[in-house]
Protein backbone atom coordinates (compact mmCIF):
# COMPACT_ATOMS: atom_id res chain seq x y z
CA UNK A 1 0.00 0.00 0.00
CA UNK A 2 1.32 3.64 -0.74
CA UNK A 3 2.40 6.00 2.29
CA UNK A 4 -0.85 8.26 1.42
CA UNK A 5 -3.41 5.25 1.84
CA UNK A 6 -1.67 4.26 5.20
CA UNK A 7 -1.85 8.17 6.08
CA UNK A 8 -5.55 7.62 5.28
CA UNK A 9 -5.49 4.56 6.87
CA UNK A 10 -4.17 6.05 10.28
CA UNK A 11 -6.71 8.69 10.41
CA UNK A 12 -9.40 6.53 10.16
CA UNK A 13 -7.97 4.18 12.86
CA UNK A 14 -7.97 6.85 15.25
CA UNK A 15 -11.24 8.23 14.38
CA UNK A 16 -12.70 4.68 15.11
CA UNK A 17 -11.03 4.03 18.10
CA UNK A 18 -10.73 7.01 20.25
CA UNK A 19 -7.11 6.75 21.48
CA UNK A 20 -7.12 8.19 24.73
CA UNK A 21 -4.03 11.03 25.25
CA UNK A 22 -2.66 12.20 28.19
CA UNK A 23 -1.72 15.83 27.73
CA UNK A 24 1.02 17.37 30.40
CA UNK A 25 0.65 20.92 28.27
CA UNK A 26 0.87 24.49 29.08
CA UNK A 27 -2.66 27.13 30.27
CA UNK A 28 -2.44 28.85 27.10
CA UNK A 29 -3.45 25.84 24.54
CA UNK A 30 -5.14 23.43 27.04
CA UNK A 31 -8.91 23.71 25.74
CA UNK A 32 -7.98 24.21 21.90
CA UNK A 33 -5.64 21.16 22.25
CA UNK A 34 -8.45 19.17 23.51
CA UNK A 35 -11.14 20.11 21.35
CA UNK A 36 -8.56 19.72 18.37
CA UNK A 37 -7.95 15.97 19.54
CA UNK A 38 -11.86 15.33 20.24
CA UNK A 39 -12.38 16.90 16.81
CA UNK A 40 -9.85 14.44 15.27
CA UNK A 41 -11.79 11.53 17.27
CA UNK A 42 -9.57 11.00 19.90
CA UNK A 43 -9.77 11.39 23.70
CA UNK A 44 -8.19 13.88 25.68
CA UNK A 45 -7.35 14.44 29.19
CA UNK A 46 -5.09 17.06 30.82
CA UNK A 47 -3.94 16.19 33.94
CA UNK A 48 -0.58 17.29 36.07
CA UNK A 49 -0.89 16.72 39.68
CA UNK A 50 2.40 14.68 40.92
CA UNK A 51 -0.02 11.90 42.99
CA UNK A 52 -1.90 10.90 39.36
CA UNK A 53 0.28 11.30 36.53
CA UNK A 54 1.95 7.80 36.99
CA UNK A 55 -1.97 6.32 36.96
CA UNK A 56 -3.08 8.18 34.40
CA UNK A 57 -0.06 7.22 32.02
CA UNK A 58 -1.35 3.46 32.52
CA UNK A 59 -4.57 3.84 31.26
CA UNK A 60 -3.37 6.37 28.84
CA UNK A 61 -2.42 5.47 24.63
CA UNK A 62 -0.10 7.80 24.87
CA UNK A 63 1.31 10.69 26.51
CA UNK A 64 2.35 14.70 25.35
CA UNK A 65 4.45 16.64 27.56
CA UNK A 66 4.87 20.25 26.55
CA UNK A 67 6.54 22.42 28.33
CA UNK A 68 4.98 25.89 27.60
CA UNK A 69 4.12 27.41 31.01
CA UNK A 70 6.74 25.42 32.98
CA UNK A 71 7.32 25.41 36.64
CA UNK A 72 9.14 23.32 39.12
CA UNK A 73 5.81 21.27 40.39
CA UNK A 74 5.35 20.55 36.25
CA UNK A 75 8.46 19.76 35.49
CA UNK A 76 8.79 16.97 38.21
CA UNK A 77 5.23 15.54 37.25
CA UNK A 78 6.68 15.32 33.91
CA UNK A 79 9.60 13.32 34.69
CA UNK A 80 7.06 11.14 36.91
CA UNK A 81 4.86 11.17 33.74
CA UNK A 82 7.80 10.48 30.85
CA UNK A 83 9.36 7.62 33.28
CA UNK A 84 6.38 5.95 33.59
CA UNK A 85 5.40 5.65 30.09
CA UNK A 86 8.81 4.16 29.36
CA UNK A 87 8.82 1.64 31.90
CA UNK A 88 5.09 0.61 29.89
CA UNK A 89 6.70 1.43 26.55
CA UNK A 90 3.76 3.58 25.71
CA UNK A 91 5.15 6.31 23.11
CA UNK A 92 5.68 9.97 23.86
CA UNK A 93 6.03 13.35 22.84
CA UNK A 94 8.05 16.11 23.72
CA UNK A 95 7.01 19.90 22.78
CA UNK A 96 10.21 21.76 23.59
CA UNK A 97 8.29 25.12 23.41
CA UNK A 98 10.87 27.73 23.72
CA UNK A 99 13.83 25.90 24.14
CA UNK A 100 16.99 28.40 23.97
CA UNK A 101 14.89 30.64 25.36
CA UNK A 102 15.75 30.63 29.19
CA UNK A 103 18.59 28.80 31.28
CA UNK A 104 15.83 26.90 32.87
CA UNK A 105 13.88 25.88 30.05
CA UNK A 106 17.32 24.07 28.66
CA UNK A 107 17.58 23.00 31.85
CA UNK A 108 14.21 21.06 32.25
CA UNK A 109 14.20 19.88 28.59
CA UNK A 110 17.79 18.23 28.95
CA UNK A 111 15.96 16.18 32.20
CA UNK A 112 13.49 15.05 29.74
CA UNK A 113 16.05 14.19 26.45
CA UNK A 114 17.16 11.98 28.96
CA UNK A 115 14.36 9.93 28.85
CA UNK A 116 14.44 9.65 24.99
CA UNK A 117 11.06 10.46 23.79
CA UNK A 118 9.77 8.32 21.29
CA UNK A 119 9.18 11.84 18.99
CA UNK A 120 10.64 15.14 19.84
CA UNK A 121 8.05 17.90 17.99
CA UNK A 122 9.44 21.88 17.54
CA UNK A 123 9.66 24.75 15.16
CA UNK A 124 13.11 25.23 13.96
CA UNK A 125 14.52 27.10 16.32
CA UNK A 126 13.84 24.90 19.26
CA UNK A 127 15.02 21.85 17.25
CA UNK A 128 18.31 24.03 17.02
CA UNK A 129 18.36 24.99 20.59
CA UNK A 130 17.89 21.90 21.94
CA UNK A 131 20.57 20.15 19.92
CA UNK A 132 23.11 22.88 21.18
CA UNK A 133 23.98 23.65 17.77
CA UNK A 134 23.72 27.46 18.24
CA UNK A 135 22.95 28.63 15.06
CA UNK A 136 19.87 31.26 15.90
CA UNK A 137 19.04 32.71 18.56
CA UNK A 138 15.33 31.56 20.08
CA UNK A 139 12.87 34.84 20.21
CA UNK A 140 10.03 33.58 22.95
CA UNK A 141 8.01 30.43 21.87
CA UNK A 142 8.10 31.23 17.64
CA UNK A 143 10.25 30.25 15.17
CA UNK A 144 13.46 32.59 13.93
CA UNK A 145 15.07 29.76 11.95
CA UNK A 146 14.01 27.59 8.72
CA UNK A 147 12.87 24.43 9.00
CA UNK A 148 15.43 23.15 6.14
CA UNK A 149 18.43 24.45 8.34
CA UNK A 150 17.50 22.62 11.39
CA UNK A 151 17.87 19.18 9.98
CA UNK A 152 21.34 18.55 10.81
CA UNK A 153 20.18 19.65 14.19
CA UNK A 154 17.43 17.09 14.02
CA UNK A 155 19.80 14.30 12.93
CA UNK A 156 21.89 14.49 15.85
CA UNK A 157 18.77 14.47 18.14
CA UNK A 158 17.38 11.09 15.85
CA UNK A 159 20.80 9.55 16.13
CA UNK A 160 21.89 10.00 20.41
CA UNK A 161 17.76 9.66 21.00
CA UNK A 162 16.95 7.43 18.73
CA UNK A 163 13.39 9.45 18.58
CA UNK A 164 11.49 10.89 15.39
CA UNK A 165 11.99 14.49 15.21
CA UNK A 166 9.68 16.73 13.55
CA UNK A 167 10.49 20.27 12.55
CA UNK A 168 7.11 22.40 11.86
CA UNK A 169 6.84 25.13 9.84
CA UNK A 170 6.47 26.34 6.22
CA UNK A 171 7.76 22.68 5.29
CA UNK A 172 7.38 20.14 8.07
CA UNK A 173 10.50 17.69 8.13
CA UNK A 174 9.79 14.55 9.25
CA UNK A 175 13.46 12.77 10.17
CA UNK A 176 14.00 9.29 11.29
CA UNK A 177 17.33 7.18 11.00
CA UNK A 178 17.01 5.79 7.60
CA UNK A 179 13.97 8.59 6.60
CA UNK A 180 13.54 12.47 5.74
CA UNK A 181 9.71 13.28 4.65
CA UNK A 182 8.93 16.99 3.64
CA UNK A 183 5.21 17.99 3.65
CA UNK A 184 4.23 21.14 2.20
CA UNK A 185 1.18 21.90 3.43
CA UNK A 186 -0.47 24.62 5.76
CA UNK A 187 -0.60 28.17 5.49
CA UNK A 188 1.24 31.40 6.64
CA UNK A 189 -1.94 32.50 8.87
CA UNK A 190 -1.35 29.50 11.02
CA UNK A 191 1.53 31.12 12.38
CA UNK A 192 -0.66 34.17 13.75
CA UNK A 193 -3.06 31.62 15.65
CA UNK A 194 -1.07 30.45 19.22
CA UNK A 195 -1.09 27.10 20.05
CA UNK A 196 -1.00 25.09 16.90
CA UNK A 197 2.21 23.61 16.76
CA UNK A 198 1.57 22.69 20.61
CA UNK A 199 -2.55 21.16 18.89
CA UNK A 200 0.58 19.55 16.34
CA UNK A 201 2.16 17.93 19.23
CA UNK A 202 -1.14 16.47 20.92
CA UNK A 203 -2.41 14.64 17.32
CA UNK A 204 0.87 12.75 16.87
CA UNK A 205 0.21 11.72 20.39
CA UNK A 206 -2.59 10.54 19.27
CA UNK A 207 -1.39 8.51 16.38
CA UNK A 208 1.46 7.22 18.24
CA UNK A 209 -1.29 5.62 20.42
CA UNK A 210 -2.85 3.61 17.50
CA UNK A 211 0.02 3.02 15.28
CA UNK A 212 2.94 0.97 15.61
CA UNK A 213 5.06 2.83 12.57
CA UNK A 214 6.26 6.16 14.68
CA UNK A 215 6.95 8.10 11.08
CA UNK A 216 3.95 7.39 9.58
CA UNK A 217 2.04 8.63 12.90
CA UNK A 218 3.92 11.89 12.43
CA UNK A 219 3.26 12.01 9.05
CA UNK A 220 -0.15 11.50 9.59
CA UNK A 221 -0.80 14.03 12.29
CA UNK A 222 1.32 16.46 10.49
CA UNK A 223 -0.39 16.43 7.24
CA UNK A 224 -3.74 16.13 8.74
CA UNK A 225 -3.51 19.41 10.48
CA UNK A 226 -1.37 20.96 7.57
CA UNK A 227 -4.18 20.28 5.29
CA UNK A 228 -7.06 21.29 8.03
CA UNK A 229 -5.37 25.00 8.33
CA UNK A 230 -5.04 25.01 4.37
CA UNK A 231 -8.71 24.16 3.93
CA UNK A 232 -9.87 26.34 6.62
CA UNK A 233 -7.80 29.46 5.48
CA UNK A 234 -9.96 29.42 2.54
CA UNK A 235 -12.61 30.48 4.41
CA UNK A 236 -10.84 32.73 6.85
CA UNK A 237 -11.23 36.06 7.30
CA UNK A 238 -8.26 36.40 10.08
CA UNK A 239 -6.68 34.07 12.91
CA UNK A 240 -9.69 34.22 14.84
CA UNK A 241 -11.67 32.09 12.70
CA UNK A 242 -8.98 30.48 11.45
CA UNK A 243 -8.66 29.17 15.08
CA UNK A 244 -12.00 27.38 15.04
CA UNK A 245 -12.25 26.41 11.25
CA UNK A 246 -9.37 24.58 11.88
CA UNK A 247 -11.59 22.25 14.48
CA UNK A 248 -13.84 21.94 12.12
CA UNK A 249 -12.02 20.67 9.20
CA UNK A 250 -10.39 18.41 11.50
CA UNK A 251 -13.56 16.58 12.14
CA UNK A 252 -15.05 16.66 9.01
CA UNK A 253 -12.02 16.44 6.26
CA UNK A 254 -12.63 13.80 3.43
CA UNK A 255 -10.28 11.13 2.39
CA UNK A 256 -10.95 13.15 -1.21
CA UNK A 257 -10.13 16.48 0.40
CA UNK A 258 -7.18 14.88 1.62
CA UNK A 259 -5.42 12.76 -0.99
CA UNK A 260 -6.11 16.00 -3.64
CA UNK A 261 -4.13 18.20 -1.25
CA UNK A 262 -1.05 16.21 0.40
CA UNK A 263 2.03 17.28 -0.87
CA UNK A 264 4.65 14.77 0.28
CA UNK A 265 8.36 13.98 -0.76
CA UNK A 266 9.75 11.19 0.85
CA UNK A 267 13.93 10.85 0.87
CA UNK A 268 16.72 8.23 2.45
CA UNK A 269 18.69 10.23 5.06
N1 LIG B 1 4.78 29.65 6.99
C1 LIG B 1 3.94 28.61 7.07
N2 LIG B 1 3.26 28.19 5.99
C2 LIG B 1 2.42 27.15 6.07
N3 LIG B 1 2.17 26.45 7.20
C3 LIG B 1 2.82 26.81 8.33
C4 LIG B 1 3.75 27.90 8.32
N4 LIG B 1 4.26 28.01 9.58
C5 LIG B 1 3.68 27.05 10.32
N5 LIG B 1 2.82 26.31 9.58
C6 LIG B 1 2.00 25.19 10.07
O1 LIG B 1 1.51 25.54 11.36
C7 LIG B 1 1.49 24.41 12.24
C8 LIG B 1 2.26 24.75 13.52
O2 LIG B 1 3.62 24.82 13.23
P1 LIG B 1 4.60 25.94 13.83
O3 LIG B 1 4.04 27.32 13.63
O4 LIG B 1 5.95 25.69 13.25
O5 LIG B 1 4.62 25.55 15.36
P2 LIG B 1 4.96 26.44 16.62
O6 LIG B 1 3.67 27.13 16.91
O7 LIG B 1 5.34 25.46 17.68
O8 LIG B 1 6.07 27.39 16.25
C9 LIG B 1 2.08 23.23 11.42
O9 LIG B 1 1.01 22.47 10.91
C10 LIG B 1 2.83 23.93 10.28
O10 LIG B 1 2.84 23.15 9.10
C1 LIG C 1 2.39 31.85 23.79
C2 LIG C 1 2.80 30.79 24.73
N1 LIG C 1 3.50 31.08 25.86
C3 LIG C 1 3.77 30.01 26.59
S1 LIG C 1 3.19 28.59 25.93
C4 LIG C 1 2.55 29.42 24.59
C5 LIG C 1 1.84 28.74 23.50
C6 LIG C 1 2.81 28.37 22.41
O1 LIG C 1 2.14 27.58 21.46
P1 LIG C 1 2.73 27.24 20.04
O2 LIG C 1 4.17 26.91 20.21
O3 LIG C 1 1.96 26.04 19.61
O4 LIG C 1 2.46 28.43 19.16
MG1 LIG D 1 5.49 25.58 19.68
Amino acid sequence: MSMENNLWQHILRVRNTSPLVHNITNYVVMNNTANSLLAIGASPIMAHAQSEVEDMVNISHSLVINIGTLDEYWEDAMLLAAKKANELQKPWVLDPVGAGATPYRDKAISSLLSLNPTVIRGNASEIIAIAKANKTVTKGVDSTAMSSEAVEAAKSLTEIHNSVICISGETDIVISKDQIICLKNGHPMMTKVTGLGCTASAIIGAFLGVTENKTEAVVSAMSLLSIAGELAAEKSTGPGSLQVNIIDKLYNMTQDEFSTHLKLSDHAS
